[in-house]
């Protein structure tokens, strides 16, 4: 409005230039002229002076509105990408595990990084679109007030480039979907990459790996060309065809409305910018188009997150105090049963070897007791309260987990093992005891920067053996209830794991302790050991007991005796 205001100036201007009079430019602004009639309201005399510093008002009060809206979107874009991201986050947080193993990696990663990008641009054109929508709009009133015919005939042409459009809006879309989907598979294998990089270069697959990437990189950049020629052909064809349309409007009011020079100009000047409104929705619009395959995309990782959000219960937990209980417990993955029917009372600060033959569910039973494997209501209950109705946050903040890959951070050794806490003299007191429980205290003393050392991607800078140290340590730090460890020991040499072992049994008592072991040494003092044998069998008892009673733990010693 302000920039029209402006514009309507120029007729007066144009009058005062020629020496004509200004009060008669009036007659040549259509229905425009109660812009002079308010300005002669408001008591300012119409000169060629006031008109130009109007002009300057107006223009200047105009660059202020541009400047205002622009910095304000910057605002909200930025407070819209955060709340995108903060929002997956969160969702990511609440993710079943169950549903997360089944995910795309790539996906995940793309959608958090590149995919950001390309929504908030998305969302940034539509809007766009609207606005320069309106501000057509507003240009083509103005334009109409001054000359109602013009007007018409350039809107009508104005609709008519719509219809080219539209084929270049289509195919934008279709090329956008595609472009989303192989950028998901690129991170995708980005991160194998990274992940497994070790192997692949060590095995030189990483030659035939390239070739995949290299393969989806190529594609990534075909549909971007597609993308940018979409866009090239409607940038390019914009400006003729606006030229086109007001050459015919103008031949048309000259030769056969035979309409004034001085009002011809002013609606052109409006219709010029409106027209040029319409060029910039067109132009936003498609960009709009080519992000829409990542807005799609995002609603449906969103939807997905959403879906795949894991139960959560109402009672707070602030420790374990008595027994986890686990009733006819019975878990299958798909239709694969693993654990039938499995009855243990797990008391508070026991140790519970677990055993068996790879893929008879060891790790399946404790993602279970994790809360990481939903059950049905009463079949894991801690302290008499079903685990369904837990917070599970709350619960799982008092479980400590070695993983059988041990889980290292890339950054030093104290952030490693204080997961970040803060440095002080009481955390590297704390990171210190940890260690020495952990028997890593011994090489990392020996590490070039000790504690402050960095280890790289992975861990990759230390030996499996004590990758597992400082996994184990990290959970000693913590200070947990429960303490599962997964093959924690089986990475470590047998004086190492001697040791350790030595260590492990000093824990007995003052901890909850999970132990899966492959090797029978490991759990040979446990309370109790359940082994876990094919289709959801099982014994329990002490190791004693389980040499009398089955005959396939006594197999199973045997072998280890043998080995
Ligand atoms: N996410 C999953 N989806 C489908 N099947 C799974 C999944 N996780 C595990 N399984 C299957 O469940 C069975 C038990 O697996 P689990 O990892 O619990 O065995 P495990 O005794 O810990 O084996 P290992 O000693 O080799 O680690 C296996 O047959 C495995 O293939």
């Amino acid at each position: 409005m302000l920039d029209g205001i402006g514009l309507t100036m120029f007729l007066p201007l144009i009058r005062a230039v020629d020496g004509g009079q200004i009060a008669l430019a009036a007659e040549d602004m259509g229905k425009l002229s109660f812009v002079l009639d308010g300005i002669h309201a408001v008591g300012i005399e119409v000169t060629l002076e006031s008109i130009l510093i109007l002009m300057l008002f107006f223009f200047t009060l105009k660059g202020v509105a541009r400047f205002v809206t622009q910095y304000y979107q910057v605002m909200l874009r930025q407070r819209f990408a955060n709340k995108l991201r903060l929002q997956g986050i969160a969702m990511l947080g609440n993710y079943k595990y169950t549903a997360f193993a089944e995910a795309d990696s790539g996906r995940i990663q793309n959608s958090f990084s590149g995919e950001i990008g390309r929504v908030t641009n998305g969302y940034l054109n539509y809007f766009r679109t609207i606005e320069y929508s309106v501000v057509l709009f507003v240009y083509i009133i103005l334009a109409g007030l001054a000359n109602p015919k013009f007007a018409l005939i350039v809107a009508a042409g104005g609709l008519l480039t719509n219809l080219v459009f539209n084929q270049v809006y289509s195919r934008t879309k279709v090329v956008s979907k595609r472009l989303t989907t192989e950028s998901h598979r690129f991170q995708g294998f980005l991160i194998q990459t990274v992940t497994s990089f070790k192997y692949l270069k060590a095995t030189d697959l990483i030659r035939r790996y390239q070739e995949k990437v290299a393969k989806s990189i190529v594609t990534v950049e075909l549909y971007q060309r597609k993308l940018g020629f979409l866009s090239s052909v409607s940038t390019a064809l914009r400006e003729p065809l606006v030229v086109f349309i007001v050459v015919v409007a103008i031949f048309v009011q000259v030769s056969y409305f035979g309409q004034s020079i001085g009002l011809i100009i002013l609606s052109l000047l409006f219709l010029y910018r409106a027209l040029t409104s319409l060029a910039a929705a067109q132009a936003t619009y498609n960009s709009f188009l080519s992000q829409t395959g990542s807005l799609d995309d995002a609603e449906c990782f969103q939807e997905e997150l959403s879906a795949g959000r894991e139960r959560d219960g109402q009672i707070g937990f602030s420790g374990l105090k008595e027994n986890i209980d686990l009733n006819q417990l019975s878990y299958a993955h798909g239709s694969d049963a693993v654990l039938q029917d499995f009855s243990l009372r797990i008391h508070k600060n026991q140790t519970i070897g677990i055993v068996g033959a790879s893929g008879t569910g060891k790790t399946t039973l404790v993602n279970v007791i994790c809360g990481l494997l939903e059950t049905e209501r009463g079949m894991l209950v801690i302290d008499g309260i079903d685990s369904c109705d837990l917070k599970l946050n709350e619960y799982r903040s008092t479980i400590g987990y070695v993983t059988q890959e041990p889980q290292i951070f890339a950054d030093t050794i104290h952030n490693n093992v204080s997961f970040w806490d803060p440095e002080s003299t009481r955390s590297r007191e704390k990171v210190e005891k940890a260690l020495a429980l952990a028997h890593a205290a011994e090489f990392v003393r020996q590490l070039p920067q000790g504690m402050n050392t960095i280890v790289g991607i992975n861990g990759l800078n230390l030996s499996g053996g004590q990758r597992q140290r400082i996994s184990i340590a990290r959970e000693l730090y913590r200070e947990v209830d429960i303490l599962i460890l997964d093959e924690a020991t089986s990475a470590l040499d047998s004086q190492a794991e001697v040791s350790i072992q030595k260590n492990i049994e000093s824990l007995k008592g003052q901890y909850t302790m999970l132990v899966i072991a492959h090797r029978l040494s490991t759990i040979r003092e446990a309370d109790a050991i359940i082994h876990l044998r094919d289709e959801g069998r099982y014994d329990i008892g002490t190791f004693d007991e389980l040499i009398e009673r089955s005959a396939s733990f006594r197999e199973t010693v045997a072998l280890q005796a043998i080995a």
